[in-house]
């Protein structure tokens, strides 16, 4: 069975979403109860959606999973997998580790577990040029070493340590490659 979901896991500011963009797949946009940073769109980082909406949605039985997250709620519509399963050309998707456990358990064969890890003073260092303040960095360094142990559920980990990005390129071309869809395979 062909791979549908490429999911990427991993601290915050290891590197999940420059990785994903270098792996060049088209993206699940999730949605969030948070509202945009400057620069973020409707669509293209986050659908950002009301809590209410979100947690309807999620007593309906139509979101495959949700978590909160420094306050916010974070969550993906049952549909959008539903149709990325069902098509031919895999997606990638940025979850957290619970999301993550949970899209494995459902689409096991379906899924590929790409997990990204970098040094925590890398990550701090990250957070800190992203212009964060310091107990939002806390925050998100606090979840770093239970992020780095669910890693061990992936089935492959990306090391995105600073200066390993040239390797992970090289990587992204075997995974890519690798990816060929049911529809190239058939041209
Ligand atoms: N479980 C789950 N986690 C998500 C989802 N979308 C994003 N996340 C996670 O939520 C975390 C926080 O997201 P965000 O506030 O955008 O921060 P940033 O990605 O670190 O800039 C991300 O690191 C993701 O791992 C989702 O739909 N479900
Ligand atoms: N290998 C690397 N070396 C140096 N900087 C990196 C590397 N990977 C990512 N970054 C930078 O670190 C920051 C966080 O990366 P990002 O991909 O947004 O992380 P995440 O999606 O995991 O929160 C970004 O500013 C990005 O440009």
């Amino acid at each position: 069975m062909s791979i549908s979901l490429v999911v990427l896991q991993g601290p915050s500011a290891s590197g999940k979403s420059t990785i994903q963009s270098r792996l060049g797949l088209p993206r699940i946009v999730t949605w969030t109860s948070r509202a945009p940073r400057e620069g973020e769109s409707e669509g293209v980082d986050y659908f950002f959606r009301s809590r209410a909406e979100m947690e309807r949605l999620y007593e309906q039985g139509q979101m495959v999973e949700m978590t909160e997250y420094h306050g916010n709620l974070y969550g993906t519509p049952l549909q959008l997998v539903e149709d990325v399963v069902g098509g031919s050309r895999p997606r990638s998707v940025i979850l957290d580790r619970a999301g993550a456990g949970k899209l494995r358990e459902l689409y096991r064969e379906r899924t590929l577990l790409i997990g990204v890890k970098s040094d925590k003073e890398d990550c701090r260092r990250r957070l800190e040029s992203r212009g964060h303040d310091p107990s939002e960095i806390a925050a998100r360094l606090g979840s770093f070493e239970a992020e780095v142990a669910a890693l061990s559920e992936c089935d492959l980990i990306l090391n995105n340590t600073d200066g390993n990005l040239e390797k992970i390129d090289l990587l992204a071309d075997f995974i890519r490659e690798g990816l060929k869809t049911r529809d190239d395979a058939s041209l």
